[in-house]
């Protein structure tokens, strides 16, 4: 019985605190019941020496290329041989397998590679790790960073001995205001909100004026009273074509028209949609949509005629998720 183990993907840019995190998170109790992956780019395990240090966790190392560039079957056969692994040893399936990415790993395609693992039935998310010291300089130098950061589920602010979090907080949030935002000084307490249960409340509002990044944009799209379900997908579809790689993340409610309740969870991380989930409750239609290098005027001239509006996402925007909205599940 596989379906309720976590596939966590722990990102964050090289030395931005991700191998200290897991450690943190190991040394804690709940911690039992998690498997760990490490993936670094060098050839010098580094990472897995440390977590292995003192530990008896199942712990797999993949040190040849960075997993998502050249890795992908490796890591479907990795996440299995772990599943198998514990099945036959007669113990109770993990909780959650933690892939720790190498600092350059792009979100999408490590998410993308794990379909196969869809009839698992896998609940996927992502944590990023964020130097609070250096996030800024980091966003606009390498599109990686923001990659990681508009894909997030969970942003993780670390060194918070060293920098005060104000500044990396604030722009934690104007990239993705759709992630729950994890500002800890103390260490355990960080590792804790960063890898435990989601606590039962919304996803945080983005604040009300969210620093402007010269190359990012987080827009809202609003479908028209009149849209068909088609003309819903047929947008879906087209965002993901027209964006291609500048699509990071896009995340709320679509309502399915006809169909009882009707309303879905709709994301998706780089331009891979997981399959909508049906949601209970009312909710506001909409969707977030968090881009690179393209802004609302450009996305309106991807399809001028489609009937939806683009504006750029506020606070009070009204699309908050619910506990587990976060996670994509991953279903065949
Ligand atoms: N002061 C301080 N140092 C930290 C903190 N987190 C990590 N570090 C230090 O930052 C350096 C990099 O930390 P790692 O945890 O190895 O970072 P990483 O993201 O795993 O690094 P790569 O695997 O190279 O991408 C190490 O020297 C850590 O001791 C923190 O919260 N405070």
């Amino acid at each position: 019985m596989t379906a309720a183990v976590e596939f966590i993907l722990l990102a964050g840019f090289l030395g931005s605190g991700k191998t200290s995190l897991l450690v943190d998170w190991l040394a804690l109790p709940e911690a039992a019941d998690t498997a760990v992956i490490v993936n670094e780019a060098g050839e010098i395990d580094v990472d897995g020496a440390i977590i292995a240090e003192g530990g008896t966790l199942p712990l797999s190392m993949m040190s040849n290329g960075c997993v998502c560039c050249s890795l992908t079957n490796d890591l479907v056969f990795t996440v299995r041989a772990l599943l198998e692994d514990r099945a036959k040893a007669g113990l109770p399936p993990f909780r959650r397998i933690i892939l720790e990415g190498s600092g350059l790993v792009r979100p999408g395609p490590v998410l993308r590679s794990l379909s196969p693992l869809a009839p698992l039935g896998l609940r996927v998310r992502v944590v990023t790790a964020c130097d609070a010291t250096r996030m800024g300089a980091l966003l606009d130098e390498f599109d990686e960073v923001a990659a990681q950061l508009a894909a997030a589920g969970t942003l993780v602010l670390t060194k918070l001995d060293l920098a005060l979090p104000g500044p990396a907080e604030a722009l934690a949030a104007s990239v993705n205001p759709l992630a729950l935002r994890v500002v800890e000084a103390d260490r355990a307490a960080r590792a804790r909100a960063a890898f435990g249960p989601a606590p039962p409340v919304d996803l945080p509002e983005p604040p009300a004026a969210p620093a402007a990044h010269p190359h990012m944009s987080v827009l809202r799209a609003t479908f028209s009273a009149d849209a068909t379900w088609e003309d819903k997908l047929d947008w879906m579809e087209n965002l993901a074509a027209f964006c291609g790689d500048r699509l990071l993340r896009v995340k709320g409610f679509v309502r399915q028209p006809g169909v009882a309740g009707g309303m879905l969870l709709i994301q998706a991380v780089g331009t891979l949609f997981s399959p909508p989930v049906a949601m209970s409750g009312s909710r506001p239609e909409g969707l977030v949509v968090i881009l690179r290098d393209l802004g609302a005027a450009e996305l309106r001239s991807m399809d001028p005629g489609a009937p939806v509006r683009i504006s750029v996402y506020r606070a009070g925007d009204g699309l908050a998720c619910q506990p587990g909205d976060s996670e994509a599940s991953l279903t065949s």
